[in-house]
């Protein structure tokens, strides 16, 4: 399972967050990513754990004040990027464009989306994942491998679909390594979460929890 740590708007320690991050992923052989705001992905990138952007814009180099350039996360240590976040809506064709923009950056890209039908639309732009995260869930305390499984298995299967390479992830209200192990067993290969760990007294604490059953 790869699990990604979206920091959001978080006022947690990036760094402390980052190195923690690292020391679990080193200790336990799971991929584990740490997606921070985008002006602390040089120094979260710095620490040696995996970056991702939470954000990037579909433009390149040019006029265009307040975008989050592809080619600019990268450069500062970014390896992949969302898009589309629940909380970073984007309409259709910018989804396209940043999923281009990314890659060519050389940025691997996981497109958010609400539910199934929108998991199908995502995957059919040629990311390298998707992640299904039900809005009402997301910063909860009851995952959505357990509160819908049914919406796992059905992006699922929306993915497969329309494209067989494409990974599906899912998230909202993960927090044990209960949680991630029942998104695995519906199909999921990855977990996106934020609060079990962003918000966490001791997110080292709770890195180790989440990958212990695994
Ligand atoms: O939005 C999320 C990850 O991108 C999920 O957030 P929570 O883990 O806080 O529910």
């Amino acid at each position: 399972m790869f699990i990604l740590v979206n920091l959001k708007a978080y006022p947690c320690d990036p760094i402390e967050v980052a190195t923690a991050a690292r020391d679990v992923a080193e200790a336990s052989g799971v991929r584990i990513a740490v997606s921070p705001q985008a002006a602390d992905v040089a120094r979260v990138a710095d620490t040696g754990v995996e970056t991702w952007a939470q954000h990037v814009d579909p433009n390149g180099h040019g006029s265009h004040t307040g975008s989050t350039l592809a080619e600019a996360v990268a450069e500062a240590g970014a390896t992949g990027t969302l898009i589309n976040h629940s909380e970073k809506r984007q309409t259709l064709a910018d989804i396209d464009g940043a999923v281009r923009a990314a890659e060519r950056a050389g940025l691997e890209t996981c497109v958010c989306a609400n539910n199934p039908a929108q998991i199908g639309a995502a995957a059919a732009l040629g990311p390298d994942s998707v992640a299904v995260e039900p809005p009402a869930l997301i910063g909860g305390d009851v995952s959505v491998a357990t509160a819908d499984p049914g919406i796992v298995e059905d992006a699922v299967a929306a993915a497969a679909a329309v494209d067989d390479d494409v990974d599906v992830y899912c998230g909202a209200g993960i927090s044990s390594g209960d949680d991630v192990a029942t998104a695995g067993e519906l199909g999921a290969t990855g977990i996106l979460l934020a609060s079990g760990v962003a918000k966490a007294d001791d997110p080292r604490s709770a890195l180790e929890a989440l990958v212990e059953p695994l």
